[in-house]
């Protein structure tokens, strides 16, 4: 049987490269490709059964609500999630308990076993930084993709019973050291040319640990979308990261 699509964010870089996913998928049916000015209630009338919701953080919020409220399914990649924001999520789900809802902060296999690893690393070095590059229309900082890597690190080393890191600065500018997100401080650079990037860089004595990931190509992050869209309609509440439907 196929699966009733649409894309909301559809004139976007990654919204586009998933409408053409979508359609050229035997087992999905493009139902609505959503731009900024079209209306939510374009999802309902077209039937859809799966939102793939890629945006921006100042809508994410209105089409969540709006697609919980009617039952549908929905896979988002947009980023800007908070712990306030993914209460209300929360929320909303408990008054929808059949609907799906992922939310990935990267679709891309390579950057979800980036993460991964350097979560797995993470309690053998004493300090870990992360350097995420992308693109410069980026409206987020830090990236989805490092807040979650940082996250993730930060709560493998608590697990760990490891400290928190401490930082020798006691002369500099702000903003020197990075965002500090949980613990672990990442840096953002914005540069035309770029893509998406990201670098953990662990170190201890007389060592230091690389893991890098490099996405290209937007195309990169439709094999996770895809995956996320055949997965969620029947994986109810709410599924945060694409590690979760990967055999890893
Ligand atoms: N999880 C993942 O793997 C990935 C996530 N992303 C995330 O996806 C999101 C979109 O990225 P990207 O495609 O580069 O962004 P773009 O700016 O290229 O596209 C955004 C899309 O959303 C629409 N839009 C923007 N602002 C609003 C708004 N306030 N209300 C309604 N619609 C709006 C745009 O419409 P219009 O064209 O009219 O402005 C456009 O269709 C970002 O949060 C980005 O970080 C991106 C790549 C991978
Ligand atoms: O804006 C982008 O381009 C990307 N956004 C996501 C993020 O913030 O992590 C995923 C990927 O890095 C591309």
């Amino acid at each position: 049987m196929t699966l009733r699509v649409a894309v909301i964010g559809a004139t976007g870089r990654i919204g586009s490269e998933a409408v053409k996913a979508v359609e050229a998928a035997p087992d999905l049916e493009l139902v609505a490709a959503l731009g900024r000015s079209d209306k939510l209630e374009t999802l309902t009338a077209a039937d859809a059964q799966v939102v793939v919701e890629l945006t921006h953080p100042d809508a994410v919020m209105g089409n969540l609500e709006y697609c919980l409220a009617n039952g549908l399914h929905v896979v988002t990649g947009t980023t800007g999630w908070t712990d306030e924001r993914l209460a209300t999520l929360d929320g909303w789900l408990a008054a929808a308990p059949a609907t799906g809802v992922l939310i990935a902060p990267n679709f891309s296999i390579g950057a979800v076993l980036a993460m991964q690893f350097a979560q797995q690393a993470a309690k053998y070095f004493e300090t870990v930084e992360v350097v995420e590059l992308h693109h410069d229309r980026k409206a987020d900082a830090p990236s989805g993709t490092a807040t979650r890597t940082a996250q993730l690190i930060a709560a493998a080393r608590a697990a760990a019973g490891l400290p928190r890191q401490s930082d020798p600065t006691t002369h500099g500018l702000p903003g020197a050291r990075g965002a500090d997100v949980d613990g672990v401080p990442v840096h953002s650079v914005r540069l035309r040319g770029l893509l998406a990037h990201q670098e953990v860089l662990l170190g201890d004595t007389g060592e230091t640990l690389t893991i890098r990931h490099d996405s290209l190509h937007h195309s990169c992050f439709m094999p996770g979308i895809l995956l996320g869209v055949r997965k969620t309609a029947s994986r109810p509440g709410l599924t945060l990261g694409l590690e979760h439907l990967l055999d890893l």
